[in-house]
């Protein structure tokens, strides 16, 4: 029988001479032996950091978005004030909509809102996948993070299908989903349409980053974790699944996640993912059981520190760290990540320590 590779091929980054063949990173989402735990932070680029704001000053996010100059700059911005172990590629979930003309913005503090949403069979004409001439600034950005990253390896990232589905159908983001769950529900063929095509929308905007020299890509199901595991098997896991597919031919690793995702960890990492994303819910190695009893083999895991910890204090935050990185062990790699983004409000201080801290304690 043949026997699936849990971990993909080689690529061009396993090159003794490539920096990245050393990376951390790298070989924890491989499920290889590292020189420490690496750690980044979802959103690490963001509010949080006074130079980006200062940057962002007079742009909206969308439009910053689309300029080379300030893509590059805030990407980098935390891979020099904290010396994570990986940069994510400074866009948004909803960019490869607005590339094709989809009518939205981005709200400062409330996030994507869709001017028409989609709700019919006829407004889905409105979403195509994008074509690299749509996104030159992308592959121009990538390129050019690359070339400055060295040995830090640069993760691509898109929204799957039901995430982004739900700002599409809702209009804006939304508590409950009603509307995305009562359109899958009362209209099926309508919901598998609109996911094939928001599968496809990622397929090609993952693919520019992975060309233009991404590393690795992450999958973002933030809201999957509102959907029962019945649902989630039905409505959206074929649809992730045709994603990490139709990427497995970069042999970039593959990284999915999502909040509130307890119940589906089995079932995401099913999907295609190589590497698990576990928010603070539930402890990485009780993940790992999960992984594993949806009948595969154990993977490499990201995760889960509290993001409301960092507002606790040094002592309060120190033994989580320790505990964390204990209870990853039982994963064949772990990367350190927060269980969600960093908040707006996060002190900077307190994520340099947090990368110090997981690398000091983790040194091998
Ligand atoms: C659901 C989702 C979105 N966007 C994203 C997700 C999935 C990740 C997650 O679950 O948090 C993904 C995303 N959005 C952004 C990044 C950049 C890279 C990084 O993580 O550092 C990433 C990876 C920039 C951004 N995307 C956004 C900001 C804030 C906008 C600003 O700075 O003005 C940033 C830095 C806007 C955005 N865009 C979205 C939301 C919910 C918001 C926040 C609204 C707000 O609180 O203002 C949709």
């Amino acid at each position: 029988m043949p026997v699936t590779p849990s971990v993909p091929s080689p690529t061009v980054a396993d090159r003794p001479e490539n920096p990245l063949s050393r990376s951390a990173f790298l070989l924890a989402a491989r499920g290889e032996p590292g020189p420490h735990t690496p750690v980044w932070f979802m959103r690490q680029a963001g509010r949080s950091l006074p130079e980006y704001r200062a940057l962002r000053e007079g742009t909206t996010m969308l439009e910053s978005c689309m300029r080379p100059d300030l893509v590059v700059e805030i990407t980098l911005q935390p891979v020099r004030r904290y010396g994570v172990d990986a940069a994510i590629f400074f866009s948004d979930i909803v960019l490869p909509l607005k590339a094709v003309g989809v009518d939205l913005e981005i709200q400062p503090g409330v996030g994507p809102v869709v001017a028409a949403p989609v709700r019919t069979a006829a407004d889905l004409a409105a979403v195509r996948p994008v074509t690299p001439a749509d996104v030159a600034y992308v592959t121009d950005s990538v390129r050019q993070l690359v070339g400055e990253l060295g040995g830090t390896p640069l993760i691509g990232f898109a929204g799957a299908p039901f995430t982004v589905a739900s700002y599409l159908v809702e209009g804006g983001p939304s508590k409950d989903h009603a509307k995305t769950k009562s359109l899958m529900h009362a209209d099926p063929k309508l919901w598998h349409a609109l996911a094939d095509r928001l599968a496809d929308v990622a397929i090609a905007y993952l693919s520019v980053q992975i060309e233009a020299g991404a590393s690795a890509i992450q999958l973002f199901d933030s809201w999957a974790g509102a959907l029962s595991p019945r649902d989630y098997a039905e409505f959206v896991q074929p649809h992730s699944a045709k994603v990490f597919g139709a990427l497995e031919q970069y042999g970039v690793p593959r990284l999915h996640f999502g909040v509130n995702t307890g119940e589906l960890l089995g079932l995401m990492s099913e999907a295609g993912a190589d590497v698990v994303g576990v928010d603070w819910r539930v402890p990485l190695d009780e993940a790992v059981r999960r992984i594993t009893a949806a009948g595969g083999s154990p993977k490499p895991v990201q995760g889960n520190l509290d993001p409301a910890l960092l507002f606790a204090g040094w002592e309060a935050i120190e033994p989580q760290l320790d505990r964390i990185l204990t209870e990853g062990r039982s994963a064949p790699g772990h990367i350190f990540n927060l269980g969600h983004g960093v908040p707006p409000n996060a002190d900077p201080e307190v994520l340099h320590k947090i990368v110090q801290a997981v690398h000091a304690k983790s040194t091998r």
